[in-house]
Formats: C-alpha cells, structure tokens, sequence
C-alpha cells in the first residue's frame, strides 16, 4: 500500500477537487479485492449543506450499481483519518484495510477499525497534510466548524 496505489491518487484527487470547490479537502476511493474501483467521493457538507456526506460515507453511496457484498474485503482509500462516522461505515460495509493519507491534522478512533480487525495503515503524506494545512490558512472558521475541535 502506497503513494503509487490508483485509490490512492484518487482519493488525493478527490481531496484537491474538494479544497478547489472551497469544501473541507477529504476525498476517498474504495478499492475491491479484485482490483477494481468501486467508488469515489469527496466531502460536500459547505459545497451542498450536508451534515453526513464525508468523502468516505460519499465514496460508498457512489455507485449503487455495485452490490454491497463487493465492499467485503475492499480497501477504503481516505485522505484523512476516519471519523466515527465513517469508522462505522468501513466496519458495516466489511473493508478489510483502511490506508489514510493524513492523521495529522485529525485523528480518529483507529482503534475501533482495529478492534473490528480492520487493518489501518497510515501514509501521513506531505501531500494530503497540505490539503487541510491549505484550508486552516485560508478559512480557518470551515476547519474549526466542523472538524479541528473535535
Ligand atoms: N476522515 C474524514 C474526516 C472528516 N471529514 C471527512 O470527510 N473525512
């Protein structure tokens, strides 16, 4: 699992799309077993006023051609480190791996994922780290409003 990974690169593309979209920058992509990309997303709780839409929980409604059993065993691409939220999505969805971009602007129960004996592994990109840095700097209100307190 690596910078290399095609969920990976669209995860961070995702992210990028959010921050240009002047949303909170956290995208995602779920990769099946087999290989194949089963879903994208990114966070759109500024762009379209959503309380629950993540990049995570938005990558799996993605596409619902996809049957749900094609999530067991897939790996959840995120930018940033799983919220509760979305922690509970990976563990009812049945992902066996997480791979985070970021944990360091935000850190989630990775413990629970674990418990669930779901593997996390954490890049801590310079580049998805930036992501989040670029929007604290530029609208710090948007961070704090909804996720740098927690
Ligand atoms: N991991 C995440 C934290 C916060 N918001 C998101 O969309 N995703």
């Amino acid at each position: 699992m690596s910078t290399h990974d095609k969920g990976y690169q669209i995860a961070l593309e995702e992210g990028k799309k959010g921050l240009a979209e002047g949303g909170i920058p956290v995208g995602a992509c779920i990769v099946g077993s087999d290989g194949k990309i089963l879903g994208r997303g990114r966070n759109t709780e500024i762009q379209n006023g959503s309380r629950i839409v993540h990049g995570e929980t938005a990558a799996f409604d993605s596409d619902h051609s996809v049957p749900q059993s094609a999530y067991q065993g897939a790996t959840l691409y995120t930018t940033m480190s799983c919220c509760p939220m979305c922690t509970g999505a990976a563990i009812w969805f049945g992902v066996k791996r997480v791979v985070v971009g970021d944990r360091v602007n935000y850190r989630g129960p990775q413990e629970t994922l674990e418990q669930a004996g779901i593997e996390v592994i954490v890049l801590d990109t310079e580049e998805c780290i930036d992501l989040t840095k670029q929007l604290i700097e530029k609208s710090p209100e948007k961070w704090y409003g909804l996720i740098g307190d927690k």
